[in-house]
């Protein structure tokens, strides 16, 4: 059984007094898992609280170390989480976006610099993301999601919007930062290609609790 990446103990999430989350204890090994469920589950909930964006109850350890609630920094430089739907601040461009990502969490430019290239984020990275289509707004979040020096990558439905050309650079990126040891958590109401991914995992999200299968 390889070392745990993250574990869930004790997390509860409510929206003002109604709950969506108690989940006693969770504690994922390194992989890819998919996280499913119905509309409305508690998935894209689930990203955020294990991104540290959003506050919760209880704790969550990564690589059984780094805690959220007493290393709260170090712990969300160690995930990065590329939302369903991103929006960013309309007057930006996304090289202002990428280059706030690449100072505050560091990691490789130079492989940066090819994943622009692979997903041809570098064709429009210049211009104001209120001109971006809903595709080209995605394909800059998955490449911020891929800067700095993540353990554990969120991918909330990544599949949606992208052309197919960016969806096999996708999976590629994945296979390899999986390579490299990184874990990702994937969340898609279409299946995930089981060639093109070995999935470790599914976590299903239902009743506020997340079980593994
Ligand atoms: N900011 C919010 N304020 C209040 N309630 C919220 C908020 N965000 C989500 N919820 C509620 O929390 C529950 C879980 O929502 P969440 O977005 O996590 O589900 P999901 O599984 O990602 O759904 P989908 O598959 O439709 O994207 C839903 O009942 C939703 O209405």
């Amino acid at each position: 059984m390889s070392e745990t990446v993250i574990a869930l103990h004790g997390v509860k999430k409510s929206y003002q007094d109604t709950p969506v989350l108690d989940i006693a204890r969770l504690e994922l090994a390194s992989g890819i898992y998919w996280l499913q469920g119905e509309n409305g589950a508690g998935k894209t909930t689930c990203m955020k609280v294990m991104a540290g964006l959003i506050p919760f109850k209880g704790e969550i350890i990564l690589q059984g170390a780094v805690s959220s609630r007493q290393h709260p920094v170090r712990f969300r430089r160690l995930i990065n989480y590329a939302e369903a739907e991103p929006l960013y601040p309309a007057f930006l461009t996304g090289r202002d976006l990428l280059e706030l990502y690449l100072n505050t969490k560091g990691g490789d430019r130079e492989n940066i610099r090819q994943i622009s290239e692979q997903l041809g984020v570098h064709n429009f990275v210049n211009n104001p993301v209120s001109s971006y289509s809903s595709g080209m707004l995605k394909k800059l979040s998955l490449l911020l999601a891929f800067t700095g020096n993540p353990v554990l990558i969120l991918l909330d439905e990544p599949l949606i919007t992208i052309d197919t050309q960016a969806l096999e650079v996708l999976y590629e990126l994945i296979r390899s930062f999986r390579k490299k040891g990184v874990t990702f958590c994937i969340t898609s109401h279409q299946p995930l290609d089981n060639k093109a991914l070995t999935i470790t995992g599914t976590l299903n999200v239902a009743g506020k609790n997340i079980t593994l299968n």
